[in-house]
């Protein structure tokens, strides 16, 4: 099942640069572990803002929550969540 997934990272102004770089580093690795097993599909960041939108792929909602939810960055984030179907007038096969 293919979900769209908007995030939005709010890093509270006082957390020690340190700290907020140690999870964004843990956020990065999973993030590359995810799309590297095809779950992530597609991951772009919103220009002008500290936000990206990306494409999932997951077996059902229970595990689009378990993998969002282990986002070192979850605690920092607003997620919004839309599911996908395939266009009518999609040329791209893995569409589904
Ligand atoms: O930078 C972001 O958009 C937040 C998050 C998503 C992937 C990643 O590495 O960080």
């Amino acid at each position: 099942m293919l979900f769209k997934v908007e995030m939005k990272v709010n890093i509270p102004h006082d957390m020690p640069a340190e700290v907020a770089a140690e999870i964004k580093a843990r956020e990065k690795a999973y993030a590359q572990e995810l799309q590297a097993q095809g779950k992530w599909r597609h991951l772009w960041r919103v220009a002008g803002s500290y936000a990206n939108v990306s494409i999932f792929d997951v077996a059902d909602n229970a595990e689009l929550q378990d993998l969002i939810s282990a986002l070192p960055l979850f605690p920092y984030m607003d997620i919004s969540v839309a599911p996908l179907c395939r266009h009518p007038s999609s040329i791209h096969q893995d569409d589904r």
